[in-house]
């Protein structure tokens, strides 16, 4: 190399310095990288060429020679009576052969083979732990200190977190230990447990951990070891630093054998190899495994395995020549964000992804990674456009871990929840403290399709037998259902041609095909359960259309207010929100989904394939008191009005006009809270605010008149008539009996005078029955009752 590049190699050589110190400040210390391992580890490769180059550009303080960094604060130090070294890297090089592509592997093997004039040797070969290396100090059997590995030299005494990992024996157990041991292994972070401590933290909206190896550094340097002991670390050991007062075999994998013993664990993947072919062999083998170990591993370890071999290697400064990591590919790697997207899951959730530029992510091209939720992207704040690190581990799906902020673009915006499914268009909801927004298009929506048939065909909700999981994965997938409508359009060919087809799909011959018969049995059964099926009740239709945040007894409850589909699917969210146990969210996706284009075609088609009700009536008589002002006022959103003052106007005044023709508006007001008659004359004063509820108030009364009003004609029937009821009624509640008489029009008394029309009499009818006969008052039982409301009712 020409002196003449000297002062660039020099720049570039500072440079390399103070971005690599700052990486090991943020990794070490902060326990929060900001770039990724590969990126360091070429900028630390690209340092050592320039040095080795330059041998005059070289310090004695260069990263390239030193190990970790020196922690700072809050812990005691511990000098290592052994040095805790690292290790050096073999990565994986261009070529079309093992050997071309492992040239640093067998430049290393054959190293040790020429030292020690000796063909072939013995290595213990191990998985590289991705965690934080520790050291276990025991004396006399007993754990007495342990400390991170620090710059080597001095780390930091961590012993009261290490005593929360369980995997670490506090006591030794076996026998033949010697007085001093000190064992060093690898502290980690079990990958279900990051996944599940990511999934708290998204939940609760905190901040999420970067990678298992940062959640095992960053809890165990914690100050309070009360919470290193809730996050759950594990432990493996692989290596013995200081031994006094006994001994070990000789050799490093008898000593591993020798440390399972005494208590400590050891990986099971632990093995040895023969020469470079074994190496290579295990390297496969491991690399085949990777994505199903249940931890995080950046490559495997390659250790000389007899101690005097060891000796005669040595060191150079950093890292021992008698061992190499051979690292995979990595599990990290930045790329960039072209858009993000929305995908709907089967049941409706709306999860953010980054569509990404390939990269390449521990040996796989990823184009996509999940962001969770819209309070992480808004929390990691990604936009598009953004350089982001990727993280693809096991089998779990890639994420978006973090954004590097120094490479976002100019002109960038923070990303929103769009308002709209972009499968079906209908609204994105967000149910209150949840962190998932939900897409309310249940029945139209393309993602959602199979998980609402399953739902419409439940036993609670249609309650039709034979529709199972993979009989709807059929249907759907070849095309023969869409909505649930279409379920009642299936004839006997279209099931016999449907099941062929999934049968040659999933390469499996019934026997009775094999033997030329087909059987159709099955077929008739579930048209007939179809067909069964149209005669349901109200309730168990609403439930089955899966609309969001409708359970059974929010189906019921509609069902008992409103009386009728046609009703419930007319009914403004406003008007819905009054009804009992419905909040207003529940109410804005009903009428949200009523409202619905789509929705109201399925609902229309589903009624015209001839689905009935057994149980529709009329709205309750109670609903009209309910609409009343009471939602005409709290549509009108008048400020700290409350339920309390509402209801009481609405008592008094009974209807908006009379409200407003009640006079000055503090006489309206008078009797109320101080707070809501100050909002209410205000609101008064103002003719503009008026306007709406005067809009509102017709809306509602064209509304009421559109209901169909069968029970106008049938209240006649009962207008004016005064009905006792006395004993038990066997089919029906004496409040139902008064709920429905009272709807036609009766007034439901409770003692018998000669003013009664008639008295109904159920089973152990006692004084009232003796009185009616005596006032020679009629006297009904529960037969003819039943036959009067089924006669008035039923006149809709
Ligand atoms: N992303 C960043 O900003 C950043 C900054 C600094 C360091 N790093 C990363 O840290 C690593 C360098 O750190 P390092 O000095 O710890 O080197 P290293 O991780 O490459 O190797 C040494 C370490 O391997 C671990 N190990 C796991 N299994 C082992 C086994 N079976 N036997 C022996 N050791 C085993 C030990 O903790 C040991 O200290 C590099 O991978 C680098 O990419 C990243
Ligand atoms: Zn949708």
């Amino acid at each position: 190399m020409s002196q003449s590049h000297a002062p660039d190699a020099r720049t570039r050589a500072a440079e390399l310095r103070e971005k690599i110190e700052r990486a090991n400040h943020c990794y070490y210390v902060l326990d929060e990288p900001e770039i990724t391992d590969l990126d360091y580890d070429l900028m630390l490769r690209e340092l050592e060429a320039l040095e080795q180059a330059h041998p005059e550009l070289a310090t004695p303080d260069s990263p390239t020679r030193r190990v970790g960094a020196k922690a700072k604060g809050g812990f005691a130090e511990v000098r290592h009576a052994i040095p805790m070294l690292s290790l050096n890297n073999a990565f994986e090089q261009e070529g079309d052969t093992d050997r071309e592509r492992f040239r640093e592997v067998a430049e290393f093997e054959r190293r040790i083979e020429q030292t020690l004039d000796r063909r072939t040797p013995v290595f213990s070969v191990e998985p590289k732990l991705d965690g934080l290396a520790i050291s276990l100090r025991y004396e006399d059997g007993v754990f007495v200190q342990g400390a991170t590995r620090g710059d080597g030299e001095t780390g930091e005494d961590v012993t009261a977190n290490l005593r929360t990992v369980r995997a670490i024996p506090l006591h030794l157990r076996g026998e033949g230990w010697p007085r001093v041991l000190e064992v060093r292994g690898e502290v980690i972070m079990l990958r279900k447990d990051f996944e599940a401590f990511n999934e708290r933290a998204r939940i609760h909206g905190e901040k999420t951990l970067a990678n298992p190896r940062n959640g095992a550094a960053g809890s165990l340097r914690q100050l309070d070891p009360s919470i290193t002991a809730k996050r759950k670390l594990s432990f493996f050991a692989y290596a013995v630093g200081e031994v006094r007062g006994g001994e070990l075999p000789l050799t490093h994998s008898k000593t591993l054998a020798q440390l399972r013993e005494w208590g400590f664990p050891v990986s099971p993947e632990v093995d040895t190899a023969r020469g470079l072919d074994g190496l290579i062999a295990y390297y496969h083998r491991i690399g085949e495994k990777r994505d199903r170990l249940p931890y995080d591993i950046d490559g495997v370890v390659y250790k000389l395995d007899d101690y005097e071999g060891q000796r005669v290697m040595g060191f150079v400064s950093r890292a021992p020549r008698w061992a190499i990591a051979h690292k995979f590919p990595a599990q990290e790697q930045t790329t960039t964000v072209e858009a993000i997207e929305i995908q709907i899951g089967r049941t409706g959730a709306a999860t953010p992804v980054a569509r990404l530029a390939p990269v390449q992510v521990a040996g796989v091209t990823v184009t996509n990674a999940t962001l969770h939720n819209a309070d992480q992207v808004a929390r990691l704040d990604v936009r598009v456009g953004d350089t982001v690190i990727v993280r693809r581990a096991g089998d779990v799906i890639p994420e978006v871990v973090r954004v590097i902020p120094e490479q976002r673009p100019a002109h960038t915006h923070p990303w929103h929840m769009p308002s709209h499914c972009p499968v079906c268009g209908s609204a994105l909801l967000r149910e209150e403290g949840e962190a998932a927004w939900r897409c309310s298009g249940g029945l139209i929506c393309a993602a959602q399709r199979k998980e609402a048939l399953i739902h419409f065909a439940a036993r609670r909700a249609m309650d039709i037998e034979g529709i199972g999981e993979r009989f709807v994965d059929a249907l759907v997938d070849f095309g023969y259902v869409h909505t649930p409508a279409d379920l009642y359009k299936l004839t006997l060919d279209d099931f016999l041609e449907m099941k062929r087809r999934a049968d040659e799909r999933d390469g499996t011959t019934p026997e009775t095909v094999k033997q030329g018969k087909v059987a159709t049995k099955w077929a008739e059964n579930l048209i007939e359960a179809i067909e069964a099926s149209k005669q349901t009740t109200l309730p168990r239709f609403l439930f089955a259309l899966g609309i969001m945040h409708i359970g059974e007894s929010t189906a019921k409850t509609l069902a008992a207010w409103l009386g009728s589909l046609a009703v419930i699917r007319r009914m403004p969210a406003a008007v819905l929100r009054v009804l009992p146990d419905v909040g207003s969210e529940v109410a804005a996706s009903i009428a949200g989904f009523f409202a619905q284009k789509g929705n109201q075609k399925v609902v229309d088609a589903l009624l015209a394939s001839g689905i009935t009700f057994s149980d529709e009536t009329h709205p309750s008589p109670k609903l009209r008191q309910q609409l009343d002002l009471a939602v005409l006022l709290d549509m009108a959103g008048v400020n700290k009005l409350g339920p309390k003052s509402t209801k009481l106007l609405a008592e008094r005044f009974t209807t908006l006009d009379k409200l407003l023709a009640a006079g000055p508006a503090h006489w309206v007001t008078a009797g109320l809270p101080s707070a809501a008659s100050t909002n209410l004359e205000g609101f008064l004063a103002h003719e503009k605010n008026l306007k709406p509820l005067r809009e509102a108030d017709e809306a509602m009364r064209e509304l009421l008149a559109a209901i169909p009003q069968a029970s106008t004609a049938a209240e006649a029937a009962l207008d004016g008539q005064t009905v006792v009821l006395t004993g038990t009624l066997a089919s029906l509640s004496r409040d139902e009996a008064k709920e429905r008489l009272e709807a036609l029009g009766a007034k439901v008394a409770g003692s018998v005078s000669k003013k009664t029309s008639f008295v109904v009499a159920g089973e152990a009818a006692g004084s009232k029955l003796d009185k009616a006969q005596e006032l020679g008052v009629p006297v009904w039982d529960e037969a003819q009752l039943l036959a009067l409301l089924a006669r008035h009712e039923g006149g809709a």
